[in-house]
């Protein structure tokens, strides 16, 4: 399934961070802002279970949350996305999942990977701003996968139709969720119009 959230703010955040004058600290933000915004309705459908409570006034079957929440981003423009998520579903862990993608090649290479425990029980959302020839995400699937993940959610900012196609092909069980499905890549793999190179324009390395 692929589900472009089209909402008036996330597009207006998303202008900013195209706009190539744009700095590191509103670039920085607005991604932030928009992973938050785009948490509510990745979560829409999370499974929920019956839970005993009392309310001041009588118990109560309440619901709450059914499987733990592991936010994996892709290193390192994934990060940019974590605080955001974070600041809606607190009690979620975290996993790292480095990768980078060869410049020449667009093959992704993993350098790091740490997960917390129960990959398996986990509803596992996999974070990265750009979702390019899909690479890089489709491998990261296939890490968590080997963790014992089953229930995945791929969240990226900006897409391609070329990175939406492999997705689908490689991962059909894997929910994506984008901000904006974009036009095509270029000779050099990036997105176009796309806003340049996340990670670099996050932490401001070029
Ligand atoms: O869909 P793909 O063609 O694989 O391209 C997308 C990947 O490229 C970027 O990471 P990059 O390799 O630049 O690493 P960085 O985040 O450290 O800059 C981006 O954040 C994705 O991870
Ligand atoms: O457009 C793109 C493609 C891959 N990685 C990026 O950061 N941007
Ligand atoms: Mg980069």
């Amino acid at each position: 399934m692929l589900k472009v959230i089209d909402h008036p703010l996330i597009r207006h955040k998303l202008t900013v961070m195209r706009d190539k004058d744009t700095g590191t600290k509103d670039f920085r933000d607005n991604l932030d802002e928009i992973g938050g915004l785009m948490v509510y309705e990745v979560t829409r459908d999370l499974p929920l279970k019956d839970l005993e409570i009392e309310t001041p006034i009588c118990p109560y079957v309440a619901k709450t949350l059914a499987t733990p929440i592991v936010v994996a981003p892709i290193l390192r423009a994934g990060l940019g996305m974590v605080s955001g998520i974070l600041s809606l579903i607190p009690t979620a862990k975290v996993a790292h999942i480095g990768l980078y993608r060869d410049e020449e090649t667009l093959e992704p290479h993993t350098y790091f990977e740490k997960y917390p425990k129960h990959m398996d029980e986990s509803t596992v959302i996999i974070v990265d701003p750009m979702l390019a020839t899909g690479g890089s995400s489709a491998a990261a699937i296939d890490m968590v996968k080997r963790q014992g993940a089953t229930n995945i959610k791929l969240v990226c900012l900006v897409g391609a139709p070329e990175g939406v196609e492999l997705i689908e092909k490689l991962h059909p069980d894997v929910d994506i969720y984008l901000a904006a499905l974009d036009e095509r890549l270029n000779e050099n793999g990036y997105i176009v119009p796309g806003l340049g190179d996340a990670g670099d324009r996050i932490f401001g390395t070029k």
